[in-house]
């Protein structure tokens, strides 16, 4: 197929466009590059623009004809949605609709979304599945939320299929060493527990720790970005088969409260690494853990890195493989 990937130069994009160059598919990437790198886009071309730009994505959709379009693109940061929400709509919800506009316009069905955990806010019952109600208390969420809302109408309104993916908190690197996090400013607790342990950071942030959760802190469902990648070309799979549209949740079913992962990135690293608890931050749910079963049923999916240690572990040499780029 010829699959357009929107922020595929990002740390999950690139994962599945590596698989899906690997499993020999067309690619084409398109990104802004305002937090992805033009070297992760390891398959295919990459075109360099903001979806902000209408005519730009017109001119790509034309020149390139794709079968399907997965679409990454967006702003992710929980914290900062609180901070500057427009942000937020302007570039999930208006430059998803700049692109859907086109999609439509070419007659591209297919669509693969990347939507998350954090709509569903602070669920009722854990784990959670996808009868669940979309309640997001943050503004990255919500954005998210609508997004999806959006899919399902056009798809009600027309030959439009799409599968909208709810991730849970995606982490680790690519095993074979050649992808990762590589945002500098990434936010994301196993990232910002590595660069501590490797010394960019004094000490790690212990975010709330009065949650009513077994050990006060929040508790996430960590998946391994290779799997997450592997969940994408099984929504495609199930779109070329003629499958309809579909909304599923990526993770594992299991939880580990903040203090389980740092425990662990201490164990991986063999650094013991100094940690301090301090308020919570805004937006976060206390408990986020998936029940994925649909994703399993449904495509055959199966996972292949359900253990945290790995996860770290992945992420750790590539942490480590980011310091002597850093440092060549
Ligand atoms: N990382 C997680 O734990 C997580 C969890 C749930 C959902 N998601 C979703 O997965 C997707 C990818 O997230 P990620 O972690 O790889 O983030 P990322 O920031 O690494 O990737 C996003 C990519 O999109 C590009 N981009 C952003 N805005 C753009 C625009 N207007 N035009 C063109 N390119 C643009 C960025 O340059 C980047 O390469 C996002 O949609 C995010 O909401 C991520
Ligand atoms: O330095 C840190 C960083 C994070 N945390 C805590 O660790 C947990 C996980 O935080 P992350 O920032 O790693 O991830 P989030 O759960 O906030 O959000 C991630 O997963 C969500 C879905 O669950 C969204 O999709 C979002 O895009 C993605 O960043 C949270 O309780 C947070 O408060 C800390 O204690 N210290």
């Amino acid at each position: 197929m010829r699959i357009l990937v929107t922020g595929g130069a990002g740390y999950i994009g690139s994962h599945v466009v590596k698989e899906l160059g690997r499993a020999g598919h067309d690619v084409a990437v398109l990104d802004d590059l305002s937090t992805g790198n033009s070297w992760a886009v390891k398959y295919g071309s990459l075109i360099v623009g903001d979806l902000a730009d209408e005519q730009m994505i017109e001119r790509v959709v034309d020149t390139f004809r794709p079968d399907a379009i997965i679409h990454f693109a967006a702003s992710i940061q929980v914290e900062e949605s609180m901070r500057n929400p427009l942000k937020y709509y302007r570039n999930n919800v208006g430059n998803t609709l700049n692109l859907l506009k086109v999609a439509s316009a070419f007659g591209v069905s297919r669509f693969v979304y990347s939507s998350t955990a954090a709509v569903y806010g602070i669920p009722e019952t854990i784990p959670v599945d996808e009868s669940a109600p979309i309640e997001p208390i943050n503004p990255y969420g919500a954005s998210k939320a609508m997004g999806e809302r959006v899919l399902g109408h056009l798809a009600d309104s027309s030959d439009f299929r799409f599968v909208a993916l709810r991730y849970f908190n995606v982490a680790g690197a690519d095993p074979d060493g050649e992808l990762g996090q590589a945002y500098q400013a990434s936010t994301h607790l196993i990232t910002r527990a590595l660069k501590t342990a490797r010394g960019e950071f004094e000490r790690l942030a212990i975010y709330g720790t009065d949650y009513p959760t077994f050990d006060g802190t929040c508790i996430r469902d960590y998946i391994h970005v290779s799997d997450l990648a592997s969940a994408h070309l099984a929504a495609l799979d199930h779109l070329a088969s003629g499958g309809g549209s579909e909304i599923m949740n990526c993770g594992y079913g299991r939880g580990y409260s903040v203090r389980e992962v740092v425990e662990t990135a201490k164990r991986v690293t063999g650094i013991d690494f100094q940690a301090f608890e301090t308020d919570r931050r805004d937006g976060d749910p206390p408990a986020l853990v998936a029940d994925s079963s649909k994703l399993r049923s449904l495509t055959g999916w199966t996972p292949r890195h359900d253990d945290l240690e790995f996860i770290i572990g992945t992420a750790w040499a590539w942490e480590k493989r980011l310091l002597k780029r850093m440092t060549a």
